[in-house]
């Protein structure tokens, strides 16, 4: 067991990125935990999953975007204990897909600039994740 006994939660997730370079943040809808914090496209990894395939499915429920695993690339991790569970979340770039993305489970998604992300709140986990695309992009 983790620190006092807190599960570890593996989540998937990916900056899905334009051809200008700005990163798809998609906002948490009223009624989940952390609603109206801005993050990246992802889910749980689901028995049976590898986190590749936890995005390829997730980009096409949440967003309608097709993509292959060969089009992730994996760029860093959070590790994050949050109250009930401690968060490990692998995050990945996507510059490849097809499709154009919708919130087709009502969210609002918003195509941000790296130097921007700070101005959209984003959860505790995900701050340290920040650099790692300013740099990158
Ligand atoms: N997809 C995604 N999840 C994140 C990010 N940062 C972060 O802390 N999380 C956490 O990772 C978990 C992802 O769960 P999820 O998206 O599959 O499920 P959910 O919101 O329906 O779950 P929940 O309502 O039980 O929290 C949530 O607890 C969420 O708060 C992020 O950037 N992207």
């Amino acid at each position: 067991m983790s620190e006092a006994g807190k599960k570890i939660l593996l989540v998937a997730a990916c900056a899905l990125l334009d051809q200008d370079g700005r990163i798809l943040l998609a906002q948490r809808p009223e009624g989940k935990s952390l609603a109206g914090l801005w993050e990246f496209p992802g889910g749980k990894v689901e028995q049976g999953e590898t986190p590749e395939e936890t995005l390829v499915r997730e980009l096409d429920e949440e967003l309608g975007i097709k993509t292959k695993i060969a089009c992730l690339a994996p760029l860093t991790f959070a590790s994050h204990t949050y109250e009930t569970f401690h968060l490990l979340m692998p995050l990945y770039v996507c510059r490849r897909y097809e499709g154009i993305a919708h919130g087709r489970e009502g969210q609002a998604l918003k195509w941000v600039k790296p130097q921007a992300l700070r101005d959209y709140p984003m959860p505790p986990a995900d701050e340290p994740l920040i650099p790692f695309l300013q740099d990158l992009l």
